[in-house]
């Protein structure tokens, strides 16, 4: 099988980190050549001390781009895990790769917020929403806290996209469950 690559885009808090890693878990077990690919931590190798600016996440996103571009070449199941915000992020990766999938996580920023405020402080700055919203609403600024998704950098919906997962009322599991049977056809094309 040729490399291929699979990108779950959406607002923080969607439920990307979780879909994306639960379907790489599945994959891999099924002896497939999976490599996961998670714009935070990639973002810390191209920027020691980001910034989250305009600038610094469209010069991340074609790094991140380019990287996942590289492991497909190899023939690599590439698992993308990273908002891309900007369509033109996407349609990049869509030019780069020959088989490529935007699995695009859907759900009201509402509920993005709340899975963001309640999840476990982990690689990412917790309570970004609420700070951004905060700084919005008062101009009270937050050290380190850059352009925030969903409250100062728009995230561009794709109805085109090649998968679309109305993640807003669903659990995990089936979040998962449905992602893979998906997958199981779009693999198989592949
Ligand atoms: N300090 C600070 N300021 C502004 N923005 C920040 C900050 N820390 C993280 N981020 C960005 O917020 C996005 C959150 O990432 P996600 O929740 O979507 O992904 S993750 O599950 O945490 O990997 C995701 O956006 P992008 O990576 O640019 O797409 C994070 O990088
Ligand atoms: N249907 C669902 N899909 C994914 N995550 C969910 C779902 N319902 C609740 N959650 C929870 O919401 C949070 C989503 O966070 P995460 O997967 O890190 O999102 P993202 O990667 O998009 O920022 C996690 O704590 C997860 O357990």
């Amino acid at each position: 099988m040729a490399g291929c690559a699979i990108w779950f885009v959406g607002l923080p808090g969607s439920g990307k980190s979780s879909i994306a890693r639960c379907v790489a878990q599945v994959l891999e077990q099924r002896g497939l050549p999976v490599r996961y690919l998670e714009m935070d931590a990639r973002r810390k190798a191209y920027f020691p001390n980001p910034q989250y600016t305009t600038k610094e996440r469209r010069q991340a996103y074609d790094l991140f781009v380019s990287e996942a571009a590289q492991l497909v070449e190899q023939g690599h199941v590439v698992i993308m895990d990273g908002s891309a915000p900007k369509r033109s992020m996407r349609e990049a990766a869509r030019k780069q790769i020959p088989v490529f999938a935007e699995m695009l996580v859907r759900c009201p920023v509402r509920t993005a917020m709340e899975r963001e405020a309640s999840r476990p402080a982990g690689k990412v700055m917790a309570d970004l929403y609420a700070k951004a919203l905060e700084r919005k609403r008062t101009g009270r600024q937050f050290k380190g806290l850059g352009q925030v998704i969903g409250v100062d950098v728009q995230f561009e919906d794709n109805t085109n996209a090649e998968f679309v997962l109305e993640n807003g009322e669903i659990t995990k599991e089936e979040a998962c469950q449905r992602v893979l049977a998906f997958l199981d056809t779009w693999l198989h094309n592949a």
